[in-house]
């Protein structure tokens, strides 16, 4: 650690990064280098420290799948992602604007694993996002009207920038579950993006909802702003799964 007045002043105004780079350039010639650049590297340091600590706590809070990151993404693997969609997702744009994302196809093709790779880019872009699964988030709304964690809940989930709902179209809905992903739906639209995982194609959610009114107006605040990504093939579980046996000796 440098003993040096600077390096403790730059520490207890908590420039942690800066006092970093300080302590570097103390030990490296940089004699050819002039005040401004100095002074230059030591900011961008400390900028640089800032915007990976506030990603590493956004993806914490996001509850994303891990190692989900959309540099990652298969593009070989036969499954009817249209690519040029999913590039200019990753760009962003869909998120200025508010959008929605709809993943469909069957088990195993990627669908939570491309929702989080969104987030994942996301988070890169400064905002927030949350993973979870409807079952789950139902739950999770029921117990909060028991404990009187409702309201907080909700406003939770409105204010997240990018929410991932997985597994829709799995369970049954009842009443409550049905009005309270409209009151969820309804606070996000216009504010924030919604990507939802299905392995229901699009056409078959109004059924699977359950009541046509209350259909009517949750699809309404979903799918028509949504950007669609319909894949389809194998399962990569069943794929990977005959790629470790494989390998594996006798
Ligand atoms: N691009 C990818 N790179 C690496 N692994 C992947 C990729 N896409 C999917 N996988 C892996 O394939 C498996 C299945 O993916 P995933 O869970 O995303 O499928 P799913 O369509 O959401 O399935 P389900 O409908 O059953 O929830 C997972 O183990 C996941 O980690």
């Amino acid at each position: 650690m440098l003993n040096h007045p600077t390096y403790d002043k730059l520490t207890r105004l908590k420039l942690f990064g800066m006092a970093r780079a300080f302590a570097e350039q103390s030990a490296l010639d940089l004699d050819h280098l002039g005040f401004e650049e100095r002074l230059g590297l030591l900011v961008e340091h400390e900028v640089s420290e800032r915007d990976g600590k506030a990603l590493a706590l956004r993806l914490q809070r996001a509850k994303l799948k891990p190692n989900t990151a959309a540099e990652d993404t298969d593009y070989r693997h036969a499954r009817g992602l249209d690519k040029a969609l999913f590039q200019r997702l990753l760009a962003g744009l869909w998120l200025k604007e508010k959008q929605n994302v709809l993943l469909t196809g069957p088990t195993g093709v990627g669908k939570t694993w491309l929702a989080c790779a969104l987030a994942h880019q996301a988070c890169r872009m400064g905002r927030s996002a949350y993973y979870v699964r409807l079952p789950r988030m139902l739950d999770e709304l029921a117990i909060g009207r028991a404990d009187g964690r409702y309201m907080k809940l909700l406003k939770h989930l409105a204010k997240i920038d990018v929410l991932v709902i997985d597994d829709w179209g799995l369970a049954v809905l009842d009443d409550a579950h049905r009005r309270d992903l409209l009151e969820v739906l309804d606070d996000r639209h216009g504010s924030g993006s919604t990507i939802v995982t299905s392995q229901l194609p699009i056409e078959h959610w109004h059924a699977a909802i359950g009541d046509a009114t209350l259909a009517d107006a949750i699809l309404d605040r979903l799918v028509h702003n949504a950007h669609q990504l319909n894949l389809k093939g194998d399962s990569l579980r069943k794929k990977r799964a005959n790629l470790t046996s494989s390998a594996s000796p006798e």
